[in-house]
């Protein structure tokens, strides 16, 4: 297990190999746990790096092949891509959308048998990307190393914060160079890097305009359209305002990823597969309406109001006209 310093070396070190988009950065701030300006971060739902939790420290051991002779015999779900990107869908909504094709394939597999496929990768060969909610299927020293997460610190952020249940927590082992690319997830994150690095490209809720994500009905429902290694800014005009922040993780660090923040996942290429345990928690109650509405309520507003009128028409190919003849010429 590296020490706080070499990683925070090999940290600046990846920062100068990520690679760069056509839109600016700023660095997220990287703060220790006890920091009262982490808490106001937290309180305020703005991202922030947390140094010295301990959250997983009893996890840091987790590399591909200790997970392998450890983690036992059960299954877990391996996503398939033909190439590097990992874009979610929902399968439950593909029945709304006929002619959609899914961008991944996935199917269960032992961790070993994952962690084959992975040595014997070919160049041309698809990419995979374990994604599963940790479970009782694991063997004994995970269910050990597992128990050791420093549960009280985040319970106690939870319940500072006011947030509702943990949902789950779900065990990411990428291929180098892996990417979840750029969508917004309706849950509070506390997401702990175990191995490797990963670079995260996070914008603010009121980036909405810029992202341009699929409809709601859609299987790519919170998820942008917009490609950002082929950026069509015919099609998507306002992508040239987007203004990101970045966080780059390495073992030990957890990043708090606020509700509806948008975010790409990039395991940095060069540096080896990466491990990670995400915490999801439902976001608390909204104690008291305070105007004006923060950019994600109003998000939150816009699915609401996208999922009344996907239902009222119960026909998704009636509501584009429906929203254009509402808003062109009259709010444009
Ligand atoms: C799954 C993860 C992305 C990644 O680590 O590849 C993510 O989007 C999240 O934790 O909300
Ligand atoms: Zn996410």
């Amino acid at each position: 297990m590296a020490s706080a310093s070499v990683v925070d070396s090999q940290l600046n070190e990846v920062a100068t190999k990520v690679k760069q988009y056509h839109f600016p950065v700023e660095s997220i701030p990287r703060l220790s746990y006890d920091d009262p300006e982490a808490e106001r971060l937290i309180r305020n739902e703005e991202p922030v790096i947390l140094t010295g939790t301990n959250l997983v420290a009893s996890a840091l051991q987790w590399s591909p092949e200790y997970l392998s002779n450890n983690i036992g015999h059960g299954t877990y779900t391996v996503y398939s891509s033909k190439n590097h990107k990992f874009l979610y869908y929902d399968d439950k909504k593909i029945c709304k959308v006929p002619t959609f094709t899914p961008p991944t394939t996935h199917q269960d597999m032992t961790f070993q048998d994952f962690l084959n496929k992975v040595t014997e990768w070919k160049e041309g060969e698809p990419y995979n990307y374990l994604q599963q909610s940790l479970n009782d299927s694991v063997g004994p020293q995970i269910v050990q190393d597992f128990a050791a997460f420093n549960w009280k610190w985040i319970s106690d952020e939870r319940a500072k914060n006011n947030w509702g249940a943990l949902t789950s927590n779900l065990l990411l082992v990428g291929m180098d160079g892996v990417v979840t690319p750029v969508h917004y997830d309706e849950q509070q994150n506390f997401f702990a890097q175990v191995h490797g690095f990963k670079r995260f490209l996070l914008f603010d809720p009121s980036m909405f305009g810029c992202l341009y994500p699929y409809p709601v009905f859609h299987p790519h429902d919170r998820q942008s359209q917009v490609d950002f290694d082929n950026p069509d800014f015919d099609r998507f005009p306002r992508l040239r305002e987007l203004k990101g922040r970045q966080a780059i993780l390495g073992p030990g660090d957890v990043l708090y990823l606020p509700v509806y923040w948008w975010h790409q996942v990039e395991s940095v290429p060069g540096y080896g597969m990466t491990v990670s345990v995400n915490f999801w928690y439902k976001s608390g109650p909204t104690e008291k309406i305070v105007y004006p509405l923060k950019p994600h309520q109003k998000v939150a507003m816009m699915r609401n109001i996208e999922k009344m009128i996907t239902e009222a028409l119960n026909n998704p190919e009636e509501v584009p006209p429906l929203l254009q003849d509402m808003v062109l010429g009259r709010y444009t």
